[in-house]
């Protein structure tokens, strides 16, 4: 049973919904990962399945993405097993067979970012408090390549540089502008958008979709597959060093103090 990750069947025939419900936040923890990973198995198995909408639960925050706390003041093997679990749940979102649509109804943020950015289609809605990207460099720390390549693949290499660079986070307009996301519409039409995005995918034959998207998708999964245990140890070599928990610790403190 599963607590963080809510799936529905979806108003139309053949497509689920799965909605993050992870409070305060949707920050993927080591738990919610688990869980994410286990409901989107279940869904890839499901033949009755062809395409799943992707959304929060409570719009607001789709995924604030990494938890933080797994990433400071733990040990090597936490770092280790945290990353693994983000390692899986890319590797099955990026593959999976089905179409994937990012209804986006909040803030977007670095793994929230690139949760969606595995999704075939992205329609975010239309609030200028939401923003979308791969914020990494606001935080001290650096996305690593796999992050970097599937932003290279959805905005090209310039867009990717300049938005990785200054870790920028857009609103909706700019995302769309940019590239990030594929739709922006009125808050209140976002689940229909979605739907109907849905219906216009799902009118191709899965077979010859599926193999198009692994002929596009494989060399960066492949990327990552032949050196998964070289990216966790470095991944853990990095986030153990003093000045990276530093400054993660300080990034934390000020999302605290914000509301005192
Ligand atoms: C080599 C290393 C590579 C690692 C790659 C890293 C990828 C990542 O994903 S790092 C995480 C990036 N995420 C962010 O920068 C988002 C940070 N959060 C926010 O900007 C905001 O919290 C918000 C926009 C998502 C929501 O704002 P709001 O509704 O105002 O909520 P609060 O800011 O007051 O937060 C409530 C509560 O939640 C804690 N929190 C927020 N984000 C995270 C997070 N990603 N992980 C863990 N905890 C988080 C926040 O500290 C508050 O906690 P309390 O004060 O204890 O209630």
């Amino acid at each position: 049973m599963s607590h963080r990750v809510l799936v529905e069947a979806g108003p139309a025939a053949g497509v689920a919904v799965l909605k993050f419900r992870n409070p305060p936040v949707n920050a993927l923890s080591l738990e919610m990962l688990m869980e994410l990973v286990i409901s989107l198995e279940k869904l890839e198995n499901d033949k009755a399945v062809r395409g799943i909408v992707i959304t929060a639960e409570n719009p607001g925050i789709f995924l604030a993405g990494l938890d933080l706390t797994e990433m400071c003041g733990r040990n090597p093997a936490h770092y280790a097993k945290y990353w693994e679990a983000v390692q899986e749940l890319w590797l099955r979102l990026y593959q999976s067979s089905k179409v994937l649509v990012a209804a986006i109804n909040g803030a977007c943020p670095a793994g929230g970012c690139l949760a969606s950015l595995t999704c075939d289609y992205r329609v975010m809605a239309d609030n200028p408090k939401y923003t979308i990207g791969l914020n990494e460099t606001q935080l001290g720390i650096i996305a690593p390549f796999w992050f970097k390549d599937t932003l290279v693949n959805t905005v090209g290499h310039r867009a990717a540089e300049q938005a990785l660079q200054l870790g920028t986070l857009f609103p909706p307009a700019k995302a769309l502008q940019v590239g990030i996301v594929d739709q922006v519409v009125p808050e209140e039409q976002l689940q229909s958008a979605a739907l109907s995005v849905m219906a216009q995918w799902l009118a191709i034959p899965d077979h010859a979709r599926q193999l198009t998207k692994t002929m596009m998708r494989k060399p960066t999964v492949d990327q990552l597959v032949k050196q998964r245990e070289a990216d966790i140890q470095s991944f853990v070599g990095l986030i153990s060093q003093d000045s990276i928990q530093r400054a993660l610790q300080t990034y934390l403190q000020k999302l605290r103090q914000k509301k005192g």
